[in-house]
């Protein structure tokens, strides 16, 4: 349900019309946060009158006391939003149609199949964890992946050149069918099937990640860290909604589910914002930087400095505390990893070490991320296996709690 009050476009709204051209964008503000609301209803008297082509990117419950005062968020409060309607999905139980008959099971098999093998090509490590996953979680955990992986070869894969808006439309509408339990082909088909076993995946962050695919195609800077933190939620803090579903939480937590999306949504964000700080000299040599102009501008960096790959005083100042945001995100990511299901919790923890392992290794390089590839070594890798499965086998924190 949604407001019929007045709401106003938000400075980020402006500043990503600046960038991609796109129609007026107005969110308004939604229930909870008292706090919050009561600062943005400040700015947004500042804002003056509302706009017309408005366009509400977060729904949810309104009480009529923001009916009262809607006003602008920031695309992370939209985000969250989001998040929490995820959540509030998480006991969905109404079936799909989507599954196929028995008659196509040994073609389910093979696609499924199909999915585990791509899956261990790209991500082995994640992969031999899922191996404690009961089989149709795992199968599912595949399947979304490889969907993840298509998508993001749209835009980064080997015939990224030829991808166009209209092919993400395409490729859109096929995920509509997938939804729909119309697969387009074997490998939608291990999809569709996965989310009719799973009725509390929503298509909502599939969709997402398609924005984050055309927000790639369209955008090569960014203004705020707010912008980057809707481009992270796009392009990986789906990927945690999309999954949360098929891991399930533990049956002990007393964590409330909202904690645990939210978890899974700061661990796509840390990976991220990893992934960035991992590539800034990649990027610069393709003409892209994921870094926020202003914090750019206030570190005193230059694009030039950027381009010419110079590791200054002030851009390793600047680089320990993009590292430290990063590192807040997978703290953030730990608490919900802690509650999952105990049997999914071993993949999470496998991904949040090796991953935020890579800042280490940004650290040890001397914040020289333009010339020089931040990894992992393999030996590291390894002995994170072992450490994830501990960590795996802790009890929730929130089981723990004296009630
Ligand atoms: C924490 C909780 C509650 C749940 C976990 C939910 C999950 C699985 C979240 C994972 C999110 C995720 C893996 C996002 C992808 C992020 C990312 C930057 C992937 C990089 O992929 P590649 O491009 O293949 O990486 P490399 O370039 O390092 O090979």
């Amino acid at each position: 349900m949604l407001s019929t009050g007045r709401a106003v476009t938000s400075p980020a709204c402006a500043a990503q019309r600046r960038f991609m051209g796109a129609a007026p964008r107005t969110v308004v503000f939604l229930a909870g946060d008292h706090g919050k609301r009561a600062a943005a209803s400040v700015a947004a008297r500042a804002a003056g009158p509302s706009h017309p082509g408005v366009c509400l990117e977060a729904a949810a419950p309104w009480s009529m006391e923001d009916v009262a005062a809607p006003v602008t968020v920031s695309y992370e409060e939209s985000v969250r939003q989001v998040v929490l309607k995820q959540a509030a999905l998480a006991a969905s139980t109404t079936p799909r149609k989507a599954r196929l008959s028995r008659r196509d099971a040994g073609v389910l098999d093979e696609a499924f199949d199909r999915c585990g093998a791509v899956c261990k090509e790209y991500a082995k490590t994640f992969y031999l964890a899922t191996q404690l996953m009961t089989p149709e979680r795992r199968r599912a955990i595949w399947a979304i992946y490889v969907w993840c992986r298509r998508t993001d070869e749209l835009v980064d894969g080997p015939n990224a050149a030829h991808t166009s808006a209209l092919a993400l439309d395409r490729w859109e509408s096929r995920l509509d069918g997938v939804f729909a339990g119309r697969p387009y082909d074997m490998l939608d088909a291990a999809l569709a099937d996965a989310v009719a076993a799973f009725p509390a995946v929503d298509e909502r962050p599939f969709r997402d990640m398609v924005q984050g695919m055309r927000m790639d195609l369209a955008k090569s800077r960014y203004a705020t860290f707010d912008e980057l933190y809707l481009y992270c939620y796009r392009v990986a803090g789906t990927v945690g909604l999309m999954t949360v579903p098929v891991m399930g939480v533990s049956p002990g937590s007393q964590a409330g589910v909202e904690t645990v999306y939210a978890g899974a949504l700061a661990l796509g964000v840390a990976n991220q914002l990893t992934n960035i700080l991992r590539d800034v000299g990649e990027d610069a040599r393709r003409g892209r930087i994921y870094l926020p102009q202003d914090e750019l501008a206030t570190a005193g960096i230059s694009e030039a400095d950027i381009f010419a790959g110079r590791v200054t005083v002030e851009w390793r100042s600047f680089m320990k505390g993009q590292i430290a945001r990063a590192r807040a995100y997978f703290q953030q990511a730990e608490q919900g990893a802690a509650e999952l299901n105990q049997e999914s919790r071993w993949p999470v923890w496998a991904s949040l070490l090796l991953y935020r392992q890579i800042l280490d290794e940004i650290e040890a390089n001397g914040y020289d991320n333009f010339s020089k590839r931040a990894y992992v070594p393999k030996a590291k890798k390894l002995a994170a296996l072992p450490k994830a499965y501990l960590r795996s086998l802790m009890p929730p924190p929130s089981s723990q709690r004296r009630r």
